[in-house]
């Protein structure tokens, strides 16, 4: 017998009634995030997210050794313990996971009215984008739409979580119809959302800030020469953001955080900059990261934690961390806007 285009190895046999209805699913995808914050749990995570070839391009007979060497012994520990100073005791589970299953299910609520299925799911860790899809074709979703949250693109985060999608897919007999969502850097929806949370943290905020530091996760410079967008991207944001607010390059400055390794990253640096600010007057700040749709890691320890002990240990006097869209009303709108937007021509007739 002969299977046209499906390879035998198939894991999982599909349900007959997967993809079979004319329904229509959503999976949202973000990065991922270990079970727990052991040393095991945290190496087997990082082991997978950075063996990914679009996030570490060095080739593997070069990088394996080094990564399950030295990078793995040692790394796995110091991320732990940053995982646990933000873990969320309630749910046991990461911020990012938790924030991920609440935007899901508000997405869910909004899309129920037009028969529209949400799930969700990481690029590295669990539950996988790969079960999300598993679970919309359960459903007997024939039509998925994949939402990777991230507003600006990178190869190294859209097109690697489309990657997945795609290598899901790979293995059906009976594949959905699937659309991606295209980056969204200044989508009028999201610099709204963006601008109104600045104005609520001002708002609670007993003196006006002198600066608000937008502060993007970083990429190696060698990537962005290769053709990688991202920073364009990041301007886009930035400069629509300002434009919104009514601030400039001074009082809106943009900066680059969470470098990985020994390579020259995207400049300037977040930590040094913000650090380097008392001594010219500046004490109170705000640093929001619109490139994040929700907190994690990287915003929670990283500059509420790290950053902000760095700003207070070089003179400075209130620092405010302005949070990520997350599910609040305005992220979700955000995200309703945004599927119904990539939705056209999928979802039934109004009336
Ligand atoms: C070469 C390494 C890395 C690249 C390139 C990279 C790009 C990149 N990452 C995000 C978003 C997130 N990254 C997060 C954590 C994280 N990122 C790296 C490395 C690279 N990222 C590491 C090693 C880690 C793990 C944490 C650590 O050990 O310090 C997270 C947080 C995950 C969480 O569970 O909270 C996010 C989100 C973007 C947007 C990006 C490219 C622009
Ligand atoms: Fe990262
Ligand atoms: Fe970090």
């Amino acid at each position: 017998m002969v299977f046209d285009h499906v390879p035998p190895h198939a894991p999982h046999p599909q349900p007959h009634t997967a993809g079979t209805t004319e329904r229509t699913g959503i999976a949202l995808v973000n990065l991922g995030t270990p079970d727990d914050t052991s040393y095991g749990a945290v190496r087997r995570y990082l082991s997978e997210f950075l063996s990914d070839r679009r996030v570490i391009e060095a080739s593997p007979l070069f990088w394996q050794p080094i990564l399950q060497g030295v990078v793995l012994s040692t790394r796995p520990a110091a991320s732990g313990k940053a995982y646990r100073r933000i873990w969320n005791r309630t749910h046991d589970e990461s911020p990012l996971r938790t924030i991920t299953r609440q935007q899901a299910e508000a997405l869910a609520e909004r899309m129920a009215p037009s028969g529209v299925a949400v799930a969700w799911g990481m690029r590295y860790g669990s539950p996988s984008l790969e079960d999300a899809i598993r679970s919309l074709l359960q459903q007997g979703c024939s039509r998925i739409l994949c939402m990777p949250l991230y507003p600006q693109y990178s190869a190294t985060t859209t097109a690697t979580a489309n990657d997945h999608a795609f290598r899901t897919l790979m293995r059906l007999r009976n594949q959905p119809a699937l659309r991606t969502l295209p980056p969204f850097p200044d989508d009028p929806a999201f610099i709204a959302a963006l601008a109104d949370s600045v104005r609520a943290a001002q708002a609670q905020a007993e003196q006006p800030f002198q600066k608000i530091v937008a502060s993007f996760h970083g990429l190696p410079q060698a990537y962005v020469q290769k053709g990688d967008h991202y920073p364009a991207d990041c301007q886009r944001t930035v400069q629509a953001l300002r434009e919104a607010l009514g601030m400039d390059e001074t009082t809106l400055p943009l900066t680059y955080q969470s470098r990985f390794g020994p390579a020259k990253w995207l400049e300037p640096y977040t930590a040094p900059f913000i650090e380097a600010l008392p001594a010219q007057g500046i004490t109170r700040i705000a640093v929001i990261t619109p490139g994040f749709m929700a907190d994690c890691l990287e915003t929670l320890d990283e500059i509420g934690n790290e950053v902000r002990e760095g700003f207070e240990h070089a003179g400075g006097e209130s620092f405010t961390l302005i949070p990520c869209l997350n599910n609040s009303p305005g992220g979700i709108d955000l995200l309703e806007t945004l599927a119904r937007r990539e939705l056209a021509g999928w979802l039934p007739e109004p009336g």
